[in-house]
């Protein structure tokens, strides 16, 4: 088989990966007996996308290239979570130039991983919104674990818009007017909607079965010339990849002005304070009421979890310009936001 001469030939990778899987690593990589490397991304607490992890994913990515490994599996360490796309902390009040190299950074990352000439696949094993949902997408096959997981496109629900490349990706990949109305709406699929529009190929029972699934995808390029194989990944791949290269820059200053734009913030804002660590108003730079009153919705959101509608909350904050902030104490202040369960 040809999988297991390439394994001989990399048997040694095993005990070279490990400077990629210490103890303060964010992805732990496997190199398995059939030669197939399984990236375990675990970068607490929901592998979410900062710099040092694209970095890192980055780094993986080149050693699998470099090593000449057949394919790769993309999974998550996690029992919940495959990824929660972008660091919220990278797009909260960004520092101009930190931000645009985080975005060159992620760009170089999915053209490695778009345009990997290895085999990749994802094994979806948790929650996949945004970022998350690109990085399986750009894989080559993707299997979901059955559950209450859901993936998806919800950038609008943040006031962002997903970067042109991502959404090409989509449409080449769900129809287009599955892919319209995914967008628009932040639609997020379980894992049966997901397979019916073909968002993923195939439903698991659990990760190990999720692994199993993605291995039996690998197998089928057994019996295909690898030349073949990568050359024509790279006609169906290549394009999209020149295209971003070509507009690198002009895509970064659009995903930069739109991520500073108020909206984008209030919403950045509450979802940073609605981590019950974070909620914490002393923290506030300044006295902006707006940010007052959605850190408070965010901290009452805290306290009352499914009771209260803290989305609606942060939207009344920036509609009345932070001129109502919720006392999560005090019954009047908040009355409009609980629902009815
Ligand atoms: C190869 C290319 C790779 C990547 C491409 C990436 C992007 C480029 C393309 C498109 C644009 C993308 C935009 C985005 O990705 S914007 C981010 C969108 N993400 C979300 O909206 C997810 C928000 N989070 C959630 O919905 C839930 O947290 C989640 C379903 C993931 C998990 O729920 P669970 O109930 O299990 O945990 P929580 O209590 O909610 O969270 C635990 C912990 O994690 C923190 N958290 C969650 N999400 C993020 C995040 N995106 N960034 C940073 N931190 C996050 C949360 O605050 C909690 O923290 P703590 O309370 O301190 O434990």
């Amino acid at each position: 088989m040809l999988l297991r001469r390439v394994y001989k030939q990399h048997r040694w990778l095993a005990s070279h990966v490990k400077f990629l899987s210490t103890q303060k690593s964010s992805i732990d990589i496997k190199v398995d007996n059939d030669g197939i490397a399984i990236l375990n991304l675990q970068r607490p607490p929901v592998n979410s996308f900062s710099m040092d992890f694209l970095k890192e994913l980055s780094k993986s990515l080149d050693f699998v290239e470099n090593n000449k490994i057949t394919a790769m599996i993309l999974t998550s360490a996690f029992p919940r979570v495959f990824s929660a796309g972008l660091d919220i902390n990278e797009v909260y009040k960004p520092d101009a130039v930190r931000f645009k190299e985080f975005w060159t950074t992620l760009q170089e990352v999915w053209m490695k991983l778009f345009g990997a000439r290895f085999i990749t696949a994802a094994a979806i094993n948790g929650q996949s919104p945004a970022g998350g949902c690109l990085m399986a997408m750009s894989c080559e096959y993707r299997v979901m674990i059955k559950g209450t997981f859901t993936i998806g496109m919800n950038e609008t629900s943040l006031g962002l818009i997903a970067p042109t490349w991502f959404m090409e990706l989509v449409k080449n990949t769900i129809n287009v007017r599955d892919a319209e109305y995914a967008f628009t709406t932040s639609r997020m699929f379980t894992p049966e909607e997901a397979l019916k529009v073909r968002l993923i190929d195939e439903i698991a029972a659990d990760k190990d079965d999720a692994i199993a699934k993605c291995k039996r995808f690998i197998k089928k390029f057994d019996e295909i010339t690898p030349s073949a194989r990568i050359n024509t990944k790279m006609k169906l791949r290549g394009p999209a990849i020149k295209k971003l290269q070509n507009t690198r820059q002009e895509d970064t200053e659009e995903i930069y002005q739109l991520v500073i734009h108020p909206d984008t913030q209030k919403v950045a804002i509450f979802q940073l304070y609605s981590s019950p660590v974070s909620a914490n108003p002393a923290i506030i730079t300044g006295y902006d009421p707006m940010e007052v009153c959605i850190e408070n919705c965010a901290q009452c959101k805290k306290m009352l979890g499914a009771w209260f509608e803290g989305q609606l909350c942060a939207e009344s904050c920036i509609k009345y310009r932070g001129k109502m902030i919720p006392d999560c104490e005090n019954y009047a202040s908040i009355s409009p936001f609980l629902n009815k369960l």
